[in-house]
C-alpha cells in the first residue's frame, strides 16, 4: 500500500445543471481514518464520493493526496490511476465469474503471476471469512457474503483510500450489524483510509472516526462520534441525530453566560448550557434570531424534579422492545416525546408529571 499522509478536498464544488448539489466542500483526512458522509437522501454524499473517485468531473475546488494533484479542474487523473477502491450498494459483482475470478479480477488486469494473485485471492477471502465459498458463483451467496466478495475485491487491490457508498443498505437488518462488525474489524487490521456514505446515524456511529453531517450539499459539522451526537451544531444536526423536541421558543433572560430562561407556551424552563453553546446562544439572544430548543425523548424524567416540570397526558405508547415511546401533551398541546424503560406501566389518558433537567436542553436558532 502506498503510503501518504493526508487526502486533501478544498472548496469543492459540483452542479448539476443549475443546482448546486456540493457547496464548498471542504475536507483533510489522515491516512488510516474513517471518515463517514452522513445526511438524507439527495444532500449531496454520493456525489462528493464520486467526485473523489474521479468519476464525476468537479466543477471548482481541489482533491490532492499530499503534494499529488488529483482534480483541480485542470489536472485531472483518471479513476484507474488513483488506485482507490470502492464498494456500492448493489454489490456490481460479475455474475458469470466465481467468488475467485470476481475477487482475482483487478489482479489479472495487472498481469500479476498466477501463483501471486491466487495468495491474494485467498489472503482477501480469509479477512472477509469467505474462503470456504471461494468456488461459488454470487446467485450462490446472500446478500451479506456477496457484499463481502465486494470488500474482499476492493482490499485485495490494495488501494491507498476506499470508498463505501451504502455498503449495507441492500441487507437486512440482522446482516447489516454483523457487515457493520465486519467492516469495523477490517478497518482495525488493515487501516486502510475509508470515506464512507450512509444516511444511517447508527451505522456512521458505530463505524467512524469523524462523521461529516451534510445537507442540501453544505457540511453542517465534522466532528467525533461523540461529539456530533452530544454536541450537535445545530438544529438540522440535532434532529438527524435523534433529538426530537423541537420547539420554537422565546428567551426571557441570561443569568451569567450559561444559564438561559426559556418560555415555552405559558411554560418556564431553564437551561444550562454547555461552553460549547454560550457564544452561539447570546448571540442568538442578541441578535433577536428566532430560537429553538430540543430534548432528546430519553433525557425527559418521569415524577417530580427540581425544576423544568410539566404536566402531560399521555397520548400514545409504542412498546419498542427494551423502551417504550411516549407521546405526551401539555394543556397547552405541545407534544412531548418520552423514551423510558419497557417496564414503565402507563395507558393512554394517564396524567403524568414530567421534568427536563436543564443540562439536557439545547437552544439553537433556526436560521443557521
Ligand atoms: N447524474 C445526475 N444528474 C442530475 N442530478 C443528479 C445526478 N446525480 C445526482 N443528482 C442530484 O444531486 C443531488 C445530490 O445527489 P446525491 O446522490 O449525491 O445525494 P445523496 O446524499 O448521495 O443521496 P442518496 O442517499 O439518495 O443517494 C440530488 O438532488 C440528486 O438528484
Amino acid at each position: 500500500m502506498r503510503e501518504f499522509n493526508e487526502l486533501r478536498i478544498t472548496g469543492l464544488n459540483k452542479y448539476y445543471g443549475n443546482k448546486k448539489v456540493v457547496d464548498n466542500f471542504n475536507l483533510t483526512i489522515k491516512n488510516g481514518e474513517f471518515v463517514t458522509l452522513l445526511g438524507p437522501s439527495g444532500s449531496g454524499k454520493s456525489t462528493v464520493l464520486n467526485c473523489i473517485a474521479g468519476l464525476v468531473p468537479i466543477d471548482g475546488g481541489s482533491i490532492y493526496i499530499d503534494d499529488e494533484c488529483l482534480d483541480d479542474g485542470k489536472k485531472f487523473v483518471p479513476p484507474e490511476r488513483r488506485n482507490f477502491g470502492m464498494v456500492f450498494q448493489n454489490y456490481a459483482l460479475f455474475p458469470h465469474l466465481s467468488v475467485f475470478d470476481n475477487v482475482a479480477f483487478g489482479l489479472k488486469l495487472r498481469k500479476l503471476p498466477k501463483d501471486i494473485v491466487k495468495e491474494k485471492v485467498i489472503d482477501a477471502l480469509k479477512m472477509v471469512h469467505l474462503e470456504e465459498h471461494i468456488n461459488k458463483y454470487p446467485r450462490q451467496l446472500s446478500g451479506g457474503e456477496q457484499q463481502r466478495v465486494a470488500l474482499a475485491r476492493c482490499i485485495v487491490m490494495e488501494p491507498r483510500v476506499m470508498l463505501l457508498d451504502e455498503p449495507l443498505s441492500n441487507l437486512d437488518a440482522l446482516s447489516r450489524i454483523e457487515m457493520r462488525y465486519e467492516l469495523k474489524a477490517l478497518h482495525e487490521r488493515l487501516k486502510i483510509t475509508t470515506i464512507y456514505v450512509t444516511h444511517d446515524q447508527q451505522e456512521a456511529l458505530a463505524l467512524s472516526d469523524r462523521i461529516v453531517v451534510l445537507n442540501k450539499g453544505k457540511i453542517q459539522q465534522i466532528g467525533t462520534p461523540e461529539e456530533i451526537y452530544s454536541y450537535p451544531a445545530n438544529l438540522f444536526v440535532a434532529n438527524f441525530l435523534g433529538f426530537r423536541n423541537i420547539w420554537e421558543v422565546k428567551i426571557s433572560r441570561f443569568e451569567g453566560d450559561r444559564e438561559v430562561h426559556i418560555n415555552l407556551g405559558n411554560i418556564n424552563l431553564k437551561a444550562i448550557l454547555h461552553e460549547k453553546y454560550k457564544v452561539h446562544v447570546r448571540n442568538i439572544f442578541e441578535n433577536n434570531k428566532k430560537p429553538y430548543i430540543s430534548v432528546r425523548p430519553e433525557d425527559i424524567e418521569l415524577g417530580e424534579g427540581p425544576e423544568n416540570n410539566i404536566e402531560v397526558k399521555i397520548d400514545v405508547i409504542e412498546y419498542l422492545g427494551q423502551h417504550k415511546q411516549f407521546w405526551g401533551i401539555t394543556s397547552d398541546g405541545i407534544n412531548i416525546e418520552i423514551s423510558k424503560d419497557a417496564d414503565i406501566s402507563l395507558k393512554p389518558g394517564d396524567n403524568v408529571k414530567i421534568w427536563i433537567p436543564p443540562e439536557r436542553i439545547l437552544v439553537f436558532s433556526g436560521e443557521d
